[in-house]
């Protein structure tokens, strides 16, 4: 489980049983016919896929390359979250377990662990850090609905790390009757591989969309990257296309020097957290540095490994785009094209809006639009104020 020198299990002996058996089961239950036959038609018949591929008619003819969005957003629950929680429902079900534990941050990813739990009759429990619980209290209320039990954190920021470590501990204890579907292409092994093969399906529809609709392979494939799942969905079909370029988007918060952040792979180091080595934000002497960004999906001090390792090689680029700027494409996207992203997917449009100048005329930039900003709305209004 090794993405170049980033990856592995750093975790205490105890997670080392369960970790192993979903790693067994991703070898053997995954690949099998049943299970693909199964997953496929979910995907299908439950999700709704494949997603669209949109040309944006305007924003095209204003910028002067064709911006093409994935819209994973208009998956069922409203997010790329969906394939990776379906995925992992079906394989906690498989292995015989009875609960379903999350945790989540723009609660994307717990509203869609609540919605394979109740379509699968497992049990669901997710974790959220408290400052996410009040500013993305939509889809609070959309896990209650879906019969999920929320468990508030407190400790730390408040925020994705500390449901993260919140939810480790639980499943420590509750391992034998718990399977933790993990929301992101992050954690320890296999983890980072799991969830990367449950999200790949972006990309596969993407080309196959790609070359029918435009006949060709897109010239930039682009994606938010806060975890990683979305952005490594959208790459990993694409990896050995070297004429691609693949463009991973981090959050760089307020912007303003000496402020926090949530690009690690821009502006991090190498150490690790939540079991896997990777990049991250951390003082000299190793402490987690808190991270800040609009987009709670984002706001999150690590990064999936595979994505330092895409770096390293020199095979991906990531940048960097602020709150104002992710504001501004949730905007012009709202009001040019009539779609309302999520702020997260919103970092991703960004890069394309704000890159116009470097893009040769006439290009096919993919962007994969992860999710719907109904979520978003009293952060938007909060944002405004202050405009
Ligand atoms: C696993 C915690 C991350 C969450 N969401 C992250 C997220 C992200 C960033 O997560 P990744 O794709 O895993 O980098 C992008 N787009 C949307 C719409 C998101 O909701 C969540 O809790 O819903």
């Amino acid at each position: 489980g090794y993405f170049g020198q980033f990856g592995g299990m750093f975790v205490p002996e105890l997670l080392m049983p369960p970790l192993l058996e979903i790693e067994e089961a991703m070898n053997t239950i995954v690949p099998s016919e049943a299970f693909q036959a199964e997953f496929k038609a979910l995907l299908e018949d439950y999700v709704g896929r494949p997603s669209a591929l949109y040309r944006c008619p305007n924003l095209s003819k204003r910028l002067g390359f064709n911006l093409w969005l994935k819209r994973e957003d208009l998956n069922h629950t409203g997010a790329h979250k969906i394939n990776n929680a379906l995925g992992q429902g079906l394989l906690c079900r498989h292995m015989g377990k009875q609960v379903l534990l999350a945790e989540t941050g723009a609660g994307m990813h717990g509203v869609a662990t609540a919605t394979a739990a109740a379509m699968l009759g497992l049990e669901c429990v997710v974790y959220m850090g408290a400052e996410d619980v009040s500013r993305q209290s939509h889809n609070v209320k959309r896990m209650g609905l879906l019969g999920a039990r929320i468990v508030p954190i407190e400790s730390g920021t408040r925020t994705l790390k500390d449901a993260i470590n919140a939810a480790l501990r639980m499943w420590i204890a509750e391992q034998r009757t718990t399977h933790y579907c993990f929301g992101t292409a992050a954690g320890p092994h296999p983890f980072p591989t799991l969830v990367r093969e449950f999200q790949s399906v972006i990309g596969r529809e993407a080309k196959e969309q790609m070359l029918r609709k435009a006949g060709k392979l897109p010239d930039y494939v682009v994606a938010c990257v806060g975890g990683g799942s979305n952005a490594i969905g959208a790459f990993h079909e694409f990896v050995p296309h070297g004429e691609v370029q693949l463009i991973g988007v981090e959050a760089a918060g307020t912007g303003e020097p000496g402020c926090h952040h949530s690009a690690p792979l821009n502006l991090g180091t190498p150490g690790v957290l939540h079991g896997a080595m990777s990049m991250l934000l951390q003082t000299k002497d190793g402490q987690i540095e808190p991270s800040h960004s609009i987009a709670p999906g984002l706001d999150y001090p690590g990064v999936g490994p595979e994505h330092a390792g895409l770096q390293a090689s020199g095979r991906a680029r990531y940048a960097t785009v602020n709150d104002s700027q992710a504001y501004n494409a949730f905007r012009t996207l709202c009001r040019e094209e009539g779609i309302i992203p999520a702020l997260e997917s919103s970092h991703a449009v960004a890069w394309a809006l704000e890159n116009v100048r470097s893009i040769p005329k006439k290009s096919d930039v993919l962007v994969c639009l992860s999710g719907r900003g109904d979520k978003d709305m009293g952060i938007i209004e909060e944002f405004e104020k202050n405009l």
